[in-house]
């Protein structure tokens, strides 16, 4: 095609200013542009020569290389250019792509790589003219695009880090940035979004950076990182250039520690509040010291309502459904409690040690404090645990028990705080833990003396910090919990064999709940044995008027090593056989008064506390034919409950099928 005027009829009335330092190039293309009729208003070797020029006479487009000879180059230019809005077409040979990538911000009209023919640079000045005359059409159509493409991104059905990295490779061409931060503000909530942050290490490919990798990264110690991030300001929209930045980064730790890591120089925060969902923030940080400019500004300011309104939707949609799946999970695990009939709560008895009980309940229970309940197996330390929760602010929320002493080693942190799908093999699922599944409301955290020690310090981690961390989870959950913890076991003794962490019982033991042992109340003997014998009444259907004065006389002399569980097994059986109303026990209670004994001619022999322990079990198994639940039991025979005896049994290798 011969190339003149009338095929490209804007030419006639074109100024055309040429920036190259190679005559020669510069030469051609004044030949080829005067041939297609445009008017070259001059050639500059420099930068200041083309302002000189310019001023004198303003082009209608510039011709503009990249290298030039002197301290600026054409980008220089070109941001000077795109402020008096007079448009531009790069010429460059091979660049670098961190050239590349900084000529693009300042927002060419078309790129000619040298070597060109008359043509190329001819079709190239036609579009940049179109584009131009249509700039803010184009403009408005791309930012729809963009605006559109950032909803997407972040509705899709995905991972908030996957979410926010696909916003984030959508923001670089627009605004570029070299490391970006994006989270919810300092009400973090629900916990599921979190900040997340990202390095660009190519020019498509992004670290992500979590808080472990970024406390690595730094050498901050977690402690110190959670504290200077927590003073990091974002509630303006604002550019940090050059001393800017510098400042910035003196007045904000957090700034400073990433600047020197990431070797940061400048800064574009938007915050973006969020009227019901917290505030969510994009912190973009470039490596080059005036990257951010008023119009990265201003297109930030138009998306700004549209994102807004995006994280408010999904923020709401996550809360709803990390509300409903603490639900699913509350109903499922208080179904199970009805089940097992543990759901009631009666107290009985009027002794003064169980007075004093409930003097120190009704004065606990309306406080958040931490309870810990000590007393010997079966006094009823569950029980205790209940009352208090249900005279608390917390009774319309879950009482969440968890039996320290039943968990599955391998399983227990799961358990506690949950996991998240795929995290270990046959994670195939989301998990909430106890812990979360008891938000707002209370643990109960039983036989707590037999937790193990490796996840001792864990248990303190989450009253300390009153958050926890899910098993292959993206970092900690904030959780408002009161706990009560149990033990039938010497806390301090445990202390103080190495097997009970001291900084733990210290912080469980916050308000004790010493509960008497049967023996030392037998004054309730008789109203607990009429509660006992109404209730086993109404479950086996028979008549049970009272207990035979002698049986009464012998409950009074005995010493109740298993306490009122104990009680209850010990009427549930005699029920059982009873022909009368009345009801006699079916063996005489001798040989198990522990205290009475004077007798030091006979001692008995003694073994260790494990041993002792250990023996009594078998001697359980082998009575109740190696089974351990259920009505004559070894769990029923020994006083405990059956996850608990299956626990011990597991721990001292004890072999259920003999
Ligand atoms: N004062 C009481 N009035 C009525 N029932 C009671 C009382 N104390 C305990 N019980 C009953 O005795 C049984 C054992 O109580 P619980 O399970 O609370 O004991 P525990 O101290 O937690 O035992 P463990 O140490 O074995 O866990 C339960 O059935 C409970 O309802």
């Amino acid at each position: 095609m011969h190339i003149n005027a009338t095929n490209f009829p804007q030419a006639a009335q074109q100024t055309i200013l040429i920036v190259e330092d190679e005559f020669a190039v510069a030469n051609d293309l004044r030949i080829i542009l005067e041939k297609a009729g445009y008017r070259v208003s001059g050639i500059a070797f420099t930068i200041e020569k083309a302002l000189e020029i310019n001023r004198q006479q303003r082009p209608d487009l510039v011709l503009l290389d990249i290298h030039l000879k002197g301290s600026q180059t054409g980008i220089d230019l070109a941001r000077q250019l795109g402020k008096d809005d007079i448009p531009f077409v790069y010429l460059s040979a091979n660049t670098n792509t961190s050239i590349l990538e900084q000529a693009k911000t300042t927002k060419p009209y078309g790129f000619l790589v040298k070597p060109f023919r008359e043509k190329d640079v001819l079709v190239a000045l036609e579009i940049a003219h179109y584009r131009h005359a249509h700039r803010i059409e184009l403009q408005i159509r791309q930012e729809q695009a963009l605006q559109i493409k950032l909803t997407d991104a972040l509705s899709a059905y995905d991972e908030w880090e996957t979410r926010l990295l696909n916003v984030a490779r959508l923001f670089q061409p627009h605004i570029p940035f070299d490391y970006v931060i994006m989270g919810l503000g300092k009400e973090q909530d629900p916990p599921s979004v979190r900040s997340y942050s990202f390095f660009r290490t190519g020019p498509e490919e992004y670290q992500i950076i979590g808080v472990d990798t970024f406390i690595q990264m730094t050498g901050l110690t977690a402690e110190k990182f959670r504290q200077i991030q927590s003073h990091y300001q974002y509630d303006q929209l604002r550019t940090y250039n050059g001393d800017r930045f510098e400042s910035l980064s003196r007045q904000t730790p957090i700034v400073q520690v990433m600047a020197r890591t990431f070797r940061l120089a400048s800064n574009l925060v938007l915050p973006l509040r969020t009227a019901r969902n917290g505030d969510f923030y994009l912190s973009f940080f470039s490596r080059q010291p005036e990257t951010y400019r008023p119009e990265h500004l201003n297109l930030l300011q138009r998306l700004q309502p549209s994102l807004v309104l995006t994280m408010d939707r999904l923020v709401a949609f996550d809360k709803i459904e990390q509300l409903s799946e603490q639900l699913r999970q509350e109903n499922t695990y208080l179904q199970e409690e009805v089940k097992t009939g543990a759901n009631f709560e009666e107290i009985i008895g009027t002794s003064p040690a169980l007075l004093t009980v409930f003097k120190n309940i009704e004065q606990v229970a309306p406080t958040d404090y931490t309870v810990l309940i000590q007393g010997e197996t079966g006094t009823g330390k569950e029980l205790i645990a209940r009352a208090v929760h249900n005279r608390s602010p917390r009774k319309n929320k879950a009482l969440i028990k968890l039996n320290c002493a039943a968990l599955a080693a391998n399983l227990i942190e799961s358990e506690l705080f949950g996991h998240e799908k795929g995290s270990f093999t046959g994670a195939t699922d989301k998990r909430i833990g106890k812990f979360e599944l008891a938000n707002g409301g209370t643990i109960f955290l039983d036989e707590i003396g037999e937790l193990p020690l490796e996840l001792q310090p864990k248990l303190l981690r989450v009253l300390q910090e009153k958050e926890i961390e899910r098993v292959g989870g993206k970092g900690p959950i904030a959780i408002d919990v009161r706990i009560i913890a149990a033990t039938n076991r010497n806390l301090e003794q445990e202390v103080a064999a190495g097997h009970f962490r001291l900084d733990l019982f210290y912080r469980l033991n916050v308000f004790p709940i010493a509960l008497p042992p049967l023996r030392e109340r037998k004054e309730d003997l008789v109203s607990l044995s009429g509660f006992f014998l109404k209730k086993i009444a109404k479950k086996l259907g028979k008549k049970l008027t009272g207990l035979s004065a002698d049986s009464l006389q012998q409950m009074h002399r005995y010493d109740w090593p298993g306490n009122i569980r104990e009680l209850e097994h010990l009427l549930e059986r005699a029920a059982i056989m009873t022909r009368t109303p009345e009801v006699s026990l079916v063996e005489p209670l001798v040989g198990h008064s522990r205290f009475s004994s004077s007798d030091n001619r006979a001692l008995p022999e003694v073994k260790s506390f494990d041993q002792a322990e250990r023996d009594n079990i078998l001697a359980a198994l082998k009575r109740a034919n190696y089974r351990i639940r259920g009505k004559g039991g070894a769990a029923e025979l020994l006083n405990i409950k059956p996850t608990t005896l299956e626990a011990k049994m597991v721990r001292m290798n004890i072999d259920r099928r003999r």
